[in-house]
């Protein structure tokens, strides 16, 4: 009898434990987001009605624009409806501001150059930080990093990195891009030579890229430096593969063994990363070396100084961190804008010899320096209009880390995360005339803006304080890769390309850029 009691009372137990849990998970999944649903659409924010604990998923995981056709003919740079239709279909419907929902999370589109400066501007820019949704889905890749911390932890990395990227210190890497893309070169000439005519350069130039940020960012074929380089590179196709089920309460478990791996690698890149750290602070600690001229160096250096003023240092921890953003943050990104302008390019063959002029004019045969690349005039134009029409981080994002008051009516409650549509802005006819989805450089000619009606719809490096810290390294790898190239090759599209760009965190051709190449003499 007692044990039968005890058993319904267990049950009872158990029982009311569900029903609070149920209860809670009501609360968290359907009712709270509800009611700030509510509270966004009081502010006069509309949107496609979400369906919770999804959101919006549904409809955004709906297959968008196919790949061209092979052949130049099919090819066009109006991408928008492509990449992003989901966006594209709700701005005809609600405008260029709107609310969407990933999952429980509220993201406020943003492709209106005007409501961004008034969001954004002056004092409200520090009331936002970065999305923490996204925080611990990108841990092992950037942990800790500048693109993940907020407030006063942002203040002081930015304080200690920014100067390792002024354009004193970027001179020193000129050579090594230049003796790494010349290794890739020789590479081409050599299979021109064994008779293989199309070569993918997409793939190269990734290559080429992620073996120059991890020089010009911790040394690589310093011990460690190749070990760390092949797992980042691992880590980063095992996260980014397929797209996650963002903001989705328990969506992680779903991709919890790929999650595990990532996890377990990350940690192995942090004791290969700590070793390079500490052999470099024992190489440097006696003052008898000069510090080296990479990043790591330049960080090691400027956390030196900042002590010596009374400043916080970063810690082994943090640099570690920092050394995975500048390799995540820097490598895909730059190859990506390289791909996407050989491609361009390669439908533009009278950019491509007005670029040869342009750099045999101005470099003759001898090797490239920084005031040369200053003076690659209409490569700087070229450069902008490929990070316009293909802009390879194709968005900006934001959290509203406080309610932020807009105008007399509009309050955007804490939490709300912000999506800039960089590519929806890019390719705005309201911006940028009828021209909008042509490969014209030209337009950058008198305007570092591009003539664009509004100050703020070009924003390829973000906006505001926390604008790419990168933009001057990558412009000038930018430069020196492609002088390389063209003083090599011309090129033309192969007729096995197929054009399309599809976004897996960058804005990438997902077939590759297949061209002909052709020796230049
Ligand atoms: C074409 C190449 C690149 C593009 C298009 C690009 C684009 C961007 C964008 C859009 C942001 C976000 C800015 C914002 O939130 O407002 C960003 C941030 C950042 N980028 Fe880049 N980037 C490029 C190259 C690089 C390189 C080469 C590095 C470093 C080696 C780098 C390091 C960073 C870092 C550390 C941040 C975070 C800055 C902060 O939050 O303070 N990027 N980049």
């Amino acid at each position: 009898m007692e044990i039968l009691v005890s058993m319904q009372c267990l049950g009872l137990a158990m029982g009311v434990l569900l029903l609070f849990l149920l209860s809670g998970a009501v609360c968290i999944f359907w009712l709270l987001p509800a009611v700030k649903w509510r509270r966004l659409r009081k502010s006069g924010l509309a949107g496609p009605p979400p369906l919770f604990p999804l959101g919006n998923l549904v409809e955004m995981s709906k297959k968008g624009g196919e790949t061209s056709s092979p052949g130049s003919s099919s090819i066009a740079h109006d991408i928008h409806s492509r990449v992003l239709p989901y966006f594209s279909r709700w701005r005809e419907a609600y405008g260029k501001v709107f609310v969407y929902w990933l999952g429980t999370e509220p993201f406020l589109y943003v492709a209106d150059p005007e409501f961004l400066k008034r969001v954004t501007s002056g004092a409200m820019d520090k009331k936002w930080g970065k999305p923490d949704v996204f925080k611990h889905d990108r841990k092992p890749m950037f942990g800790k990093g500048l693109v993940m911390v907020d407030g006063d932890e942002w203040t002081h990395h930015r304080h200690i990195i920014t100067p390792a990227f002024s354009m004193t210190n970027l001179k020193a890497m000129v050579s090594v891009m230049e003796e790494t893309t010349k290794k890739m070169l020789t590479e081409w000439s050599e299979r021109l030579a064994r008779g293989q005519r199309e070569i993918d350069v997409e793939k190269d130039v990734t290559k080429n890229a992620a073996e120059i940020i991890a020089k010009t960012s911790f040394g690589i074929g310093e011990g460690n430096g190749e070990k760390v380089f092949g797992k980042l590179q691992l880590m980063q196709k095992m996260l980014f593969q397929t797209n996650r089920p963002v903001g989705v309460p328990f969506g992680n478990l779903m991709f919890a063994k790929r999650s595990y791996g990532a996890w377990k690698l990350g940690k192995e890149i942090d004791q290969l990363l700590y070793a390079v750290i500490s052999s470099r602070k024992e190489e440097e600690g006696d003052g008898k070396t000069t510090p080296k001229q990479d990043l790591l160096g330049l960080l090691l250096a400027g956390n030196r100084e900042n002590a010596q003023g009374g400043g916080r240092k970063l810690t082994a921890r943090e640099l570690v961190d920092e050394c995975k953003t500048f390799f995540f943050g820097g490598h895909e990104t730059t190859a990506i804008a390289l791909s996407w302008a050989l491609f361009l390019l390669a439908l533009h063959p009278e950019w491509q010899s007005a670029l040869r002029e342009e750099v045999v004019q101005v470099s003759g045969g001898r090797p490239l320096d920084s005031t040369m690349l200053s003076k690659l005039t209409k490569m700087g134009w070229v450069w902008n209009e490929v990070l316009r029409l293909y802009p390879p981080s194709p968005n900006a994002q934001r959290q509203a880390k406080d309610d932020i008051k807009v105008g007399d009516t509009m309050v955007i409650p804490k939490g709300t995360n912000m999506w800039i549509d960089l590519v929806g802005m890019h390719h705005d006819p309201a911006l940028w005339g009828d021209d909008v989805n042509e490969f014209n450089p030209e337009r950058f000619r008198e305007d570092l803006h591009g003539g664009c009606r509004h100050r703020m719809g070009f924003l390829p490096f973000g906006l505001g304080e926390r604008i790419c810290v990168g933009r001057n390294l990558t412009a000038m790898e930018f430069k020196i890769v492609l002088s390389l190239i063209l003083r090599s090759f011309s090129w033309s599209l192969s007729p096995a390309y197929a054009h399309s760009p599809k976004i897996m965190l960058t804005l990438r051709p997902s077939h590759g850029v297949h061209l002909i190449l052709h020796p230049f003499p």
